[in-house]
């Protein structure tokens, strides 16, 4: 069986959504995802897996949507997530992604997890779609 290509990069600016997240829920997203970058254990996420560097050419034959911080930063960057569940499910696919290919007795999978537990802590503080003081006709 031959290497499977890497597929394409997200987000497909081709097909943005209308009705993105707004402002204050994005901010908070990328705050969150900026403290965890900055623990130990999210060094091998903050960018995408290196089939070359990791000598893995089978990679994406096991993993078919990628996904690392950078890919989600870019994503809240460029208004990609129509719901915050969409973000949170990105997350929680780079992280089924490492357990998947590494088991889940792997060292980096308890890293996985390990960030996980951070992110899911954090998140608790998402504040609602809609603003209480918010401008718009009730
Ligand atoms: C999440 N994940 C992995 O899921 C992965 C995939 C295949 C083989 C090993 C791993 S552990 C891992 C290591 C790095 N990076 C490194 O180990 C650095 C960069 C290449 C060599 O040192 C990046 C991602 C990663």
């Amino acid at each position: 069986v031959a290497p499977a290509p890497k597929p394409p990069s997200e987000p497909d600016m081709d097909n943005l959504p209308s009705n993105p997240i707004p402002k204050h829920q994005q901010q908070f997203a990328s705050k969150v995802i900026k403290i965890i970058k900055r623990m130990k254990d999210a060094s091998p996420f903050t960018q995408p897996v290196d089939i070359e560097k990791l000598k893995i050419p089978y990679y994406y034959n096991y993993i078919t949507r990628p996904m690392d911080l950078s890919t989600i930063e870019r994503k809240l960057n460029v208004s990609a997530y129509e719901d915050v569940q969409h973000y949170i499910d990105d997350f929680n696919l780079m992280v089924e992604n490492c357990v998947k290919f590494n088991g889940t007795d792997a060292g980096i999978s308890q890293m996985a997890r390990n960030i996980q537990a951070s992110f899911e802590k954090h998140i608790l503080a998402m504040p609602p779609r809609e603003l209480p003081q918010q401008e718009k006709a009730q």
